[in-house]
């Protein structure tokens, strides 16, 4: 679903309430007038409900209540805009002057995938405060437009143009050379998108970037379109997490050779072109079997674990560094192989409020992080249940020296499950996969300089 399909100029309007519910109602009316068979009431109720089991504000201004309903077509979103702010659960702290409320039918089976990207839209807090700012509300949909394919391609500097066509030229020479299978552009060196047209070869072309795809002209031009959400500054754990996700997504294989071009992120530049057999950057981990996930876990769900991970791992929390342990999939084995440490926070949740997809649960899972024990993650996402102490021993492998019991408890839940399990380490802020015992760093150590 492409987002710009669910915004309509008719359902931007100026918020007269203060208070959510209020602003919801004026926003269901605005819905009523174009979908006369919306029923209002019960929508409100379940809003309302659904922002009193969690709030849905989401920071910097911005709330997304959303609620799912036999609606009768897939989604209806309108927009509200409020001058002085509209208050959430009371709180003085979070008042939204951009409230976007998406209606969804029970039946969309996408609806986790809308609200994150609606979510990604909204992170952006120069986008928000362009939109608040806006003078009508013509022009706020013109900039969300605007914002939609923000990408755009921008002329640069002559110098610079020559440079970079010449490094896709040699890029794709040595992809033919090499008999390379795609070419893996790392997106994010362009702060203004890539143009790609001057791509001749008959070779597939895969963008990978860190900004969301939903109506990208500027993507057009490649073949596929990975996103990799948070990065690692290390240009080698930026291209070992894009192949990662391409795998998962099938986009490439285990046999594949990838001519791989970047450069440092935002300079405008490519500086680096290089080949990578998958096969071997990830021999360890397969060891023999090409099936990276465990059958019962969705890509999208590893991918949005290692995203959180490895935004642990880089940002921490509240600055201090975090540790952190996910166990996913395998459900019903690895439940043999834990007992809780803790109450466990998720239990008697909706399974679409704690699935590790819908955007309201990086926070939760983020701030859960601090406490001791793992994280168990159900193959669709749903998380059931933090700090959770994982008992499972491994004779069969050794651990480097410097991992502790966190790694050693991971390495021996996916040898004696089919799981996959993901550690951020609390010293280090390493993210480390392990399948079958196996492990494969993901991102590098931080490396400590002494004062
Ligand atoms: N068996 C286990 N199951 C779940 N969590 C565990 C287990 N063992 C350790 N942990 C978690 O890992 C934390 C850190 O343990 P330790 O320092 O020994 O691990 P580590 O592998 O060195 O990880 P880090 O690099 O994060 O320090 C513990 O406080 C606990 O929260």
């Amino acid at each position: 679903m492409r987002l710009e399909k669910l915004i309509a100029r008719s359902r931007i309007l100026e918020l007269q309430s203060t208070d959510m519910r209020g602003a919801l109602a004026e926003m269901l009316a605005v819905c009523a007038q174009r979908f006369e068979d919306l029923k209002t009431e019960p929508l409100l109720r379940g809003l309302m409900a659904r922002e009193a089991t969690m709030t849905t504000y989401l920071g910097h201004g911005v709330s997304l209540p959303h609620v799912r309903a036999r609606l009768g077509r897939r989604y209806i979103l309108a927009i509200g805009r409020s001058k002085d702010g509209v208050l959430n659960d009371g709180s003085e702290e979070e008042r939204s002057k951009l409230v976007l409320m998406l209606l969804a039918d029970e039946k969309s089976r996408d609806y986790l995938q809308v609200l994150a990207a609606i979510a990604r839209l909204v992170k952006d807090p120069e986008l928000v405060a362009s939109l608040i700012s806006a003078e009508t509300g013509e022009q706020l949909y013109e900039r969300l437009m605007a914002g939609l394919g923000g990408m755009q391609v921008r002329r640069l500097p002559k110098k610079q143009n020559r440079m970079n066509r010449l490094m896709m030229r040699e890029a794709e020479r040595v992809a033919k050379g090499a008999d390379c299978d795609a070419i893996l552009v790392m997106g994010d060196t362009f702060v203004g998108g890539i143009d790609a047209s001057m791509w001749t070869a008959k070779i597939k072309s895969i963008l990978v970037t860190s900004t969301g795809s939903d109506g990208n002209s500027v993507f057009d031009s490649f073949a596929e379109v990975v996103q990799v959400r948070s990065f690692s500054p290390q240009r080698l754990a930026q291209v070992r997490s894009a192949i990662l996700v391409s795998l998962t997504r099938g986009i490439v294989t285990f046999t594949d050779r990838l001519c791989c071009i970047g450069g440092v992120q935002g300079s405008n530049q490519f500086d680096t072109v290089g080949v990578v057999e998958v096969e071997r950057e990830f021999q360890t981990l397969l060891t023999g079997q090409n099936d990276l996930l465990p059958d019962d876990v969705k890509p999208e769900v590893f991918e949005r674990v290692i995203a959180v991970a490895s935004e642990l791992g880089i940002e921490g929390r509240e600055g201090k560094p975090v540790g952190c342990l996910f166990v996913v999939g395998g459900t019903s084995q690895v439940e043999k192989f834990i007992k809780p440490l803790v109450l466990n926070p998720f239990y008697g949740y909706k399974d679409e409020d704690r699935n590790i997809l819908n955007p309201f649960m990086d926070e939760t899972v983020k701030e859960f992080s601090t406490i001791d024990g793992a994280f168990v993650i159900r193959g669709d996402g749903t998380v059931v249940s933090a700090g959770s102490l994982i008992q499972a021993t491994d004779r069969e492998h050794l651990l480097p020296s410097g991992l502790g019991s966190r790694h050693a408890a991971a390495a021996a839940i996916s040898l004696a499950t089919q799981c996959i399990a993901v550690v951020v380490s609390a010293s280090t802020g390493q993210v480390t996969l392990f399948r079958r015992g196996v492990m494969l760093p993901l991102t590098e150590k931080k490396v400590v300089h002494d004062s």
